[in-house]
């Protein structure tokens, strides 16, 4: 259990972080959101013990960071933004190195190094120089180096931030597998895999914690919840027939086309029914028709403007 009290980081007069509180239990993958500056790497530094916080308390299954770093650090894996490593180095004497850091040696260090480069796929490239790595390989490294001690805490800033798409879907799994029996803390901007990896999401503004929930109780709380799309063939006099049910709430048109309609429903309801009996009324011809879970996006903006992030707090 990680347990995150009143937590605060102030540089000079600036407020990075300003009191935010949470627990994390084994089995959570969570999701550390927030726009650029919003504080989530001052945060996860924090709780691995690289910044001391300016008030505020983070402890580590029982370890306070600050007053028992070592144990606290002990369970801890951490990749910091950007996957940095020497990159004179090999993958294989990068981990030899952390390896021994970590205070393993002999038969044990090699076969801990082994064992997180068959994890990570590394066999191909343990002999050369990290500089010479593609991104996706330098993020394998780093993360390969974070688990080098099974550690019982994962903390990743922003771990496939830069990939090309495959990349971002071998690392995705990656921590879906790392994950199972592990506390694992992301940070990411890229709202895709909140609902890709993580079961839980925290969004963090201007330092302040504005929202905690699962993920889908985030998508819901968008207003294109439950919403229709639907598009047809013809789109002639489908606008005001569309707007004129019981339970939308507005229509918006496309931006793609001008005849694929977005129905939003009014707060709580089901709109599909009444689309569906319309459909079948009008005798319109459909090319499109799906309900939405809801959209991370405008979840995100609602919550990150300042006046919701200062109504929340
Ligand atoms: N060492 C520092 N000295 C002064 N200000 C800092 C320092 N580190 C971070 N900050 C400031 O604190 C704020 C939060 O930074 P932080 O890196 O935690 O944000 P972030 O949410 O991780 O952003 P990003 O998504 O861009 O990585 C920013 O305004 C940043 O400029």
């Amino acid at each position: 259990m990680i347990k995150i009290d009143n937590l605060s980081k102030a540089f000079g007069s600036f407020k990075a972080v300003d009191g935010i509180s949470f627990n994390v239990a084994a089995g959570e993958v969570l999701g550390f959101l927030g726009p650029n500056g919003a504080g989530k790497s001052t945060t996860m530094k924090m709780i691995c013990g690289f910044l001391t916080p300016t008030a505020g308390s983070v402890s580590v299954c029982g370890h306070d960071v600050v007053k028992e770093p070592l144990k606290a650090k002990e369970l801890i894996g951490y990749l910091p933004e950007g996957a940095p490593a020497y990159a004179d180095m090999t993958p294989l004497q990068y981990l030899n190195f952390i390896a021994e850091v970590r205070g393993y040696k002999g038969g044990v260090k090699a076969a801990r190094v082994q064992a997180v480069v068959e994890q990570l796929a590394l066999k191909s490239v343990v002999n050369r120089r990290i500089e010479e790595l593609s991104k996706g390989f330098k993020r394998r490294v780093g993360i390969a180096q974070a688990i080098l001690h099974d550690p019982k805490v994962l903390i990743l800033d922003e771990p496939t931030d830069g990939l090309d798409p495959n990349q971002k879907h071998q690392v995705r799994n990656l921590i879906k597998n790392l994950s199972k029996d592990k506390i694992v803390i992301i940070s990411t901007h890229i709202l895709e895999e909140v609902s890709a990896v993580c079961n839980r999401a925290i969004i963090i503004s201007q330092g302040k914690l504005v929202a905690d929930e699962k993920p889908a109780e985030l998508e819901a709380r968008s207003r294109y919840h439950h919403a229709v799309t639907l598009q047809l063939q013809q789109g002639e006099d489908v606008l005001n027939a569309l707007k004129q049910l019981d339970l939308v709430e507005d229509v918006e048109v496309s931006p793609e086309s001008d005849r694929c309609f977005i129905l939003i429903p009014k707060s709580g309801e089901d709109v599909f029914p009444a689309v569906n009996n319309l459909i079948k009324e009008k005798g319109w011809v459909v090319e499109q028709l799906f309900v939405e879970r809801g959209r991370l996006d405008d979840v995100f903006r609602n919550v990150t403007t300042s006046k919701q992030a200062e109504e929340v707090a």
